[in-house]
């Protein structure tokens, strides 16, 4: 039976023992305070003015709108209020020390899908529970440089038509929707099961020509649809919200690409390694999916930064595998017939 409500979920929670199970918990309550009060912000209709200004470039480089500042200032409020010795965040350049004593750091990305908010396309905050580690106030990054394996929890917050939590605190991956006839979040389905294939793929198809062959090949494989070697029809989206193509992922299953490509800075793709991959890649195995960084496992990599990018392919584990193949085995791609050898590195 699933939890009703968010509340009787955490109470029932059976992870880490003693002080770091009650500091994730409280610490999840500080957050659905928080992000429920940028919803209420959201919702007060200035998305298209006040919130979609920009105030310049975070420490990545990237444009920052008022609504990342905003978001990033109530999340690290919050903060302060939670077990917390540590915050790291996509729009500061170093981590904020909050209280050394604390058990937990977090990594977030207060608002994720920034180039949505004057569209009105759904947006979201990921955030990733880390023990803190060693001394916290003389090497503060040194808790954000752990493998994604050793998060206890990770999450996000989707500003959608319904404000939704996903939350994983290791053992399955669970959303709750706010009830605000409830006043609460309320458990919105069973534990998430990912369908192991599919024939569903998210990637920015603007940047084709700056793909790796093994990404291109995929893509036109599937593209193929029943006359190429997949022999089945595929289908496309891409919101470029990660929370909001995750989410759906979750929901019906598919695979999300962000792969590295040729443009100048796009090496290692686009998406954040502390702040985005790991949080998502541990939802996406909670809920029985695989996430790659199109070879090796997201959560054994061992970040070297704290702002490290890193290429993202996550979803359906079967076709998170295939992608694989792709970039290491492309002799194995050799389902296709003749007629498909017309093309370069995979098609000899
Ligand atoms: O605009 P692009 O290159 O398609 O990238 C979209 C991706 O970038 C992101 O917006 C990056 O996150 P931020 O908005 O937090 O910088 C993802 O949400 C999304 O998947
Ligand atoms: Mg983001
Ligand atoms: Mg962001």
């Amino acid at each position: 039976m699933p939890a009703a409500t968010l509340d009787a979920f955490l109470n029932s929670y059976l992870g880490p023992p003693d002080e770091l199970r009650s500091a994730v918990v409280a610490t999840v309550r500080q957050l659905t305070q928080a992000a429920t009060n940028i919803r209420n912000t959201i919702n007060q209709g200035v998305l298209g003015t006040a919130f979609a200004g920009t105030r310049g470039a975070n420490a990545d480089g990237d444009i920052q709108k008022d609504l990342d500042i905003f978001a990033d200032d109530i999340f690290l409020d919050a903060m302060r209020h939670a077990p917390v010795a540590l915050y790291a965040s996509e729009e500061l350049e170093q981590p904020v020390l909050l209280d050394r004593q604390a058990p937990l750091a977090i990594a977030i990305d207060p608002l994720d899908g920034s180039s949505n908010i004057d569209t009105n396309v759904s947006i979201g905050t990921i955030f990733s529970l880390l023990p803190a580690t060693g001394a916290p106030d003389e090497n503060p990054a040194a808790s954000f440089l752990q493998a994604g394996v050793n998060q206890l929890g990770a999450g996000f917050f989707i500003y959608g038509p319904q404000l939704a939590l996903v939350l994983s605190l290791g053992s399955g991956t669970h959303v709750f929707v706010l009830s605000t006839r409830l006043g609460t979040f309320v458990q919105a389905y069973e534990s998430r099961i990912i369908p192991q294939r599919t024939q569903e793929f998210a990637i920015n198809a603007a940047n084709y020509r700056h793909w790796d062959e093994a990404v291109r090949l995929y893509i036109d494989d599937c593209l193929e649809g029943t006359e190429g070697p997949r022999e089945k029809e595929f289908n496309m989206r891409w919101i470029a919200s990660l929370v909001a193509d995750c989410y759906r992922i979750l929901m019906r299953g598919g695979v999300f690409l962000y792969p590295g490509d040729k443009r100048k800075g796009y090496r290692q793709g686009r998406l954040r390694l502390v702040y985005e991959a790991n949080p998502i890649a541990y939802l996406i195995e909670q809920a029985a999916g695989a996430a790659t960084d199109t070879i090796t496992r997201i959560l054994e990599i061992e970040p070297e930064s704290l702002h490290q990018r890193v290429p993202v392919v996550f979803g359906s584990a079967r076709e998170v595998a295939r992608i694989t193949r792709y970039h290491t085995e492309p002799s194995a791609i050799g389902e296709r017939a003749p007629l498909f050898s017309r093309r370069g590195l995979f098609r000899a």
